[in-house]
């Protein structure tokens, strides 16, 4: 069976968050499992392309409106990343040092156009055609709808949500855009009365996932306007829980961290990791290390930690650092605090390495989310002993059990506010008091199991379980 994943990131090509690390992570383990999984995405001209050759295996042009653009395909050998990746390179349109922008109607159109018009001379087409959140919506679409793709009718399409609040709508005075297709089925690009991605391919994929069954549950009731959407397409719907690359994300051998340790040695290993990152950025060790990693949106519940922070420093009880950038109106409060010196800290910016040492170093792991689809965070802090700190929502709901329930591991609330966050960190020093309790915890969280092989091989059957559309 091959299996091909369209995506705008993948990691360590091009990651924005964790859209990348799945992309870079599962098309490994379904290799590992006996199918043939490859990934095709946007050539960007960054970092990671710079330092790699590419052979070129495909040339042609694409019509976007009434514009032609050249485009090629480059390949990455297999033994770089352990999966064959394929690279779209339009470069009038892709070919940029960044992976979003305000022209990405435009540029995930070609990537989407170029990826099918180069599948569709391959003599055996895949079996299953993978894509990830709205930038690579429109395929479905496509090969159900546009007649240079009538190749792709009967292949199985999925389509994976990661984030349903971002869906890429765009005008329709730009329908001319997309390839030809009978017009009287315009309405399944549309919702609302823009044409939506991520609505088109609901409609259209063949099966629909999301990243944790929690948040499959979730959208019904609050997906940014495709509720009733989410609810009729229900039956071709599944929540298949994200997993864990867990050679990347490994205290025992990960390059990027101070002092590689393993459950017999997690008491020093972290003694060394948190003084590190305590030295660097003048935080008091001695008292229980919080960070919080990602992006400072409305979403990631980063607008709480302002007042939340405030009175936790206040009280002198603990070391806060922070890593991430998003809204000015959450960076702004956040930066004003940096005067609680040698308590507080953060970088405000995006850096793979530091949020490595920080899932080390760290003693707790913030996540207050309003909104989160699966979460990764928390599953890289259980594997660095770092006790996460949750706020009970999708993915974080189905990973994390609270250290009062029975085989508990993390601390969780459920309200959104400063107050519940303050709490939750109070719980937390009581716990870190308890040294006995807590290195225990650090040690049994480090030995949970959250690596890819399971929901891997939970895709591979739901591949071979397709017979046909749902709708059909
Ligand atoms: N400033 C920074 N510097 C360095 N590294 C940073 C960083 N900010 C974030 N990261 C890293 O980016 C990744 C974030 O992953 P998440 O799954 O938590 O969130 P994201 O919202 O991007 O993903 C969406 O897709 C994923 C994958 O399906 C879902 O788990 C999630 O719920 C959904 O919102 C992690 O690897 C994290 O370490």
């Amino acid at each position: 069976m091959t299996v091909i994943h369209i995506s705008a990131e993948c990691y360590p090509v091009a990651k924005v968050g964790g859209l990348a690390d799945v992309v870079g992570a599962l098309p490994k383990y379904q290799n590992n499992a006996g199918i043939s999984s490859h990934v095709i995405m946007p050539y960007y001209d960054n970092k990671f392309t710079k330092a790699h050759n590419f052979n070129k295996i495909y040339s042609d042009t694409l019509t976007l409106a009434n514009e032609t653009l050249e485009f090629n395909v480059l390949m990455l050998n297999k033994d770089v990343l352990d999966f064959n990746v394929y690279f779209i390179d339009v470069p009038e349109l892709i070919f940029k040092d960044y992976v979003y922008s305000n022209e990405d109607t435009e540029r995930f159109l070609a990537f989407q156009i170029a990826a099918l018009n180069w599948l569709t001379t391959w003599n055996d087409l895949p079996d299953i055609i993978h894509c990830h959140d709205h930038h690579t919506g429109l395929t479905p679409f496509m090969m159900q709808q546009c007649k240079q793709y009538a190749a792709f009718k009967n292949t199985p399409s999925i389509f994976t949500i990661h984030n349903a609040q971002y869906q890429g709508w765009f005008s329709h005075d730009k329908v001319n855009l997309i390839p030809e297709f009978n017009f009287d089925n315009v309405g399944l690009l549309d919702w609302g009365g823009s044409i939506n991605p991520l609505a088109a391919a609901i409609k259209c994929a063949w099966r629909v996932t999301t990243v944790s069954p929690s948040y499959m549950e979730e959208l019904k009731k609050s997906a940014n306007g495709l509720e009733n959407l989410l609810s009729s397409e229900a039956p071709k719907c599944v929540g298949v829980l994200n997993g864990i690359d867990v050679n990347v994300w490994n205290p025992e051998t990960d390059p990027f961290i101070q002092e590689n340790y393993n459950t017999k040695t997690i008491n020093t290993g972290k003694v060394a990791n948190k003084a590190y990152l305590c030295k660097k950025f003048n935080l008091d060790a001695k008292k229980p290390l919080f960070a919080f990693i990602g992006r400072l949106v409305l979403e990631k519940g980063a607008d709480l930690f302002p007042e939340a922070f405030k009175t936790i420093l206040n009280t002198k009880n603990a070391s806060i650092l922070l890593l991430g950038s998003g809204n000015s109106d959450i960076e702004e409060p956040l930066k004003d605090l940096l005067n609680f010196k040698g308590l507080y800290n953060a970088f405000i910016g995006y850096d793979e390495a530091l949020s490595h040492n920080i899932y080390a170093g760290a003693d707790f792991l913030l996540m207050p989310s309003r909104v989160e689809p699966c979460g990764l965070n928390q599953m890289y802090a259980l594997r660095y002993g770092t006790i996460p700190i949750v706020r009970s929502v999708g993915g974080l709901k189905d990973t994390v059990t609270d250290i009062d329930e029975p085989n508990g591991f993390g601390i969780c609330h459920r309200e959104i506010t400063a107050a519940s966050v303050v709490h939750a960190v109070n719980r937390a020093i009581e716990l870190y008091k308890d040294t006995k309790t807590f290195s225990a915890l650090q040690k049994q969280i480090m030995t949970i199991d959250h690596s890819w092989n399971k929901s891997a091989i939970t895709y591979i059957t739901l591949y071979k379980s397709i017979k046909q559309p749902v709708n059909d």
